[in-house]
């Protein structure tokens, strides 16, 4: 994709992954001006996708970029928590526009816009699909440097349907060491060739705990095998993230982007 692509395909040529096989992709609304879109997904929920996506948005934020997140787990919305963002999105006539978190991230999530946080989102699946679209349609996002979209768990036609209608640049794929790693990254890889759109990197969560007392690292799920699977697909293991309560506290908390420890080191070296 070109570095100046607006994913405006109606003024542009090539064939790049904002016009896959043919298919226009979604048009961004005219206040948005996104220039990396980058799906976290994991094969099976729980993993920690929400978190990695977070923290990929906090560390990007830090490194100098303008970030945002697009929360398309439409039926477990956790990143207005994560980011402790409690009041609802402006809206006007024409555009719905993103909250910002305390460090500046842009967030657009269902949970902002019920009426009731704790209440279910029970939609089917094109009706899903249908909203995160509009959280790219509908929601003028202004400058952003890179987006991160926390994508809903699984392969299946939710996830596909989203991959088609926004203009992904890029996946991250989170695993953790109990999650059959092998047919989960199987699944996202052939979703992700499907989808004709790169995958940039693995991201094994819950690798380890460390002991408080001594520092031993003690493998809670037994050995990890994400860098055998990561060679069998050619792939990038971007970093191995420990298990710490104080992230979970954290999240629970809205205070992650103030995080320091060995979980946000571990993406210092990461380059999307
Ligand atoms: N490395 C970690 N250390 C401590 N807590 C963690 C870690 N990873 C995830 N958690 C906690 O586990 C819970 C689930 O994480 P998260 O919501 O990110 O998973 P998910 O894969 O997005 O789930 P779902 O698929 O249901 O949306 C959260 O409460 C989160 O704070």
């Amino acid at each position: 994709m070109s570095e100046e692509c607006t994913h405006d395909c109606s003024s542009c040529g090539a064939d790049c992954s904002s016009r896959e096989n043919g298919i226009e992709k979604a048009q961004p609304h005219y206040m948005s001006n996104v220039k990396k879109v980058i799906a976290v997904v994991s094969g099976k929920g729980g993993v920690g996708k929400s978190l990695v996506t977070s923290l990929l948005a906090v560390d990007h934020a830090r490194k100098g970029f303008k970030t945002a997140v697009l929360d398309a787990d439409i039926t477990g919305p956790s990143i207005p928590k994560i980011f402790g963002i409690n009041e609802r999105p402006v809206t006007t006539e024409d555009a719905l526009f993103p909250c910002e978190s305390e460090f500046g991230t842009k967030v657009m999530s269902i949970n902002l816009l019920m009426e009731n946080t704790n209440d279910p989102v029970i939609w089917r699946g094109p009706v899903i699909a249908g909203a995160v679209t509009q959280f790219w349609t509908d929601v003028a996002w202004g400058d952003v440097d890179y987006m991160f979209v926390d994508m809903p768990p699984g392969t299946g036609d939710v996830p596909l349907t989203v991959f088609q209608s926004l203009p992904v640049d890029g996946i991250v794929i989170v695993t953790s060491p109990q999650s059959l790693v092998s047919l989960v990254v199987e699944k996202s890889v052939r979703m992700a060739k499907m989808m004709n759109v790169p995958i940039l990197g693995l991201i094994e969560n819950m690798s380890y705990i460390k002991c408080p007392d001594c520092g031993k690292e003690i493998k809670l799920f037994g050995d990890s095998h994400v860098d055998e699977i990561a060679a069998q697909y050619d792939l990038k293991v971007l970093a191995k993230l420990p298990i710490d309560p104080l992230v979970a506290s954290l999240c629970d908390s809205g205070k992650l982007e103030i995080i320091e420890n060995d979980v946000i080191a571990a993406f210092k070296d990461i380059k999307l």
